[in-house]
């Protein structure tokens, strides 16, 4: 039998306020050890407070929360030294180069990971010996992950860590978070991008007014995966779309039907409802269904 472990995160019935400003009104979470969790929500969801709550640098108002089993209002630095922080706006250390930076703060922890193999593996080794002041924006993202897992943490904490990546940069930096999660290290995330959710997370968590409104598997999120398929084609220049909970079935008919010699469907697609249009139902954006995942 599998021995019960509390979970990394745990987090029941969180409130806080500013002022009148509900700002985290009645949020649950709990994330599992080896979990990678996203939470999305528009502008002033409450992501951040819940966040730096978590990380110990918020006083919550009310509720029970736990990190990795003890309350951050109360745990001490050795606690602290289980935890990666990657902050939205990271401090300047304008002055100080790649490789000492990291050395220096993998000193703070009682087993860091090896400095040199850090960097290296978040492709900052042209850079060990540059000031952080001459670091493109991505790259000074790709410094403060390292400051994030150099201390070898169970959990990390990465509020929107790709904001500004370019497109290659943010590929590059998924590649990374993966390699960090397959040395064992849950990780909880905060993103606007939808894309970037699904990469990575085993489970999303949607927040808007400061509490949960959906949590599910990416492909599984407000019944997304049991939505139909809707299937396009052209014939004679005419488009035809058929709803259907058997795409493949319906495209095989198609394909036999008036499909061309070679068994081609003109202008055959494939379309699904994609994370950004279930998130943009759950949080009353205006998002349409029309999005196309799949196309043929
Ligand atoms: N220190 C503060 N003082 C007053 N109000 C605050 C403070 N921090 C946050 N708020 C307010 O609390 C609400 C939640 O803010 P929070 O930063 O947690 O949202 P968020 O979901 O992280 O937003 P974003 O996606 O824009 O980062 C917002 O209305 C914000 O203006």
């Amino acid at each position: 039998m599998a021995t019960t472990r509390a979970p990394a995160v745990l987090v029941e019935g969180l409130h806080k306020r500013y002022g009148d400003k509900r700002a985290v009104d009645g949020l649950d979470l709990r994330v599992e050890h080896g979990e990678i969790v996203a939470v999305l929500g528009p502008n002033g969801a409450g992501k951040t407070t819940t966040v730096e709550t978590l990380e110990g640098f918020r006083r919550a108002d009310s509720g029970h929360v736990r990190v990795l089993g003890e309350d951050p209002a109360r745990a001490g630095r050795a606690w602290r030294s289980r935890l990666g922080v990657v902050l939205q706006d990271n401090h300047d250390l304008a002055e100080v180069t790649v490789g000492e930076v990291v050395r220096h703060v993998a000193g703070f922890y009682p087993a860091p990971r090896d400095p040199d193999q850090v960097i290296d593996a978040v492709g900052l080794r042209e850079k060990v010996s540059t000031r952080t002041r001459a670091l493109s924006g991505g790259q000074r993202r790709r410094l403060d992950v390292a400051l994030g897992v150099v201390g070898d943490p169970e959990l990390l904490f990465l509020d929107e860590p790709t904001t500004g990546f370019d497109p290659q940069a943010r590929h590059d930096f998924w590649d990374l978070v993966e390699s960090v999660r397959a040395q064992g290290t849950t990780i909880l995330l905060t993103t606007h991008y939808l894309e970037e959710a699904e990469r990575l997370a085993d489970r999303v968590v949607v927040v808007a007014h400061g509490h949960v409104v959906a949590e599910g598997a990416p492909a599984d999120l407000g019944g997304r995966g049991a939505r139909r398929a809707r299937v396009r084609w052209t014939v004679d220049g005419v488009r035809h779309e058929e709803a259907t909970d058997t795409p493949t079935a319906l495209v095989a008919r198609l394909a036999a039907q008036v499909g061309r010699p070679d068994g081609e469907v003109p202008g055959l697609q494939v379309l699904r409802p994609t994370l950004e249009d279930v998130y943009l139902g759950l949080i009353g954006g205006t998002g349409t269904d029309a999005h196309e995942e799949a196309a043929r």
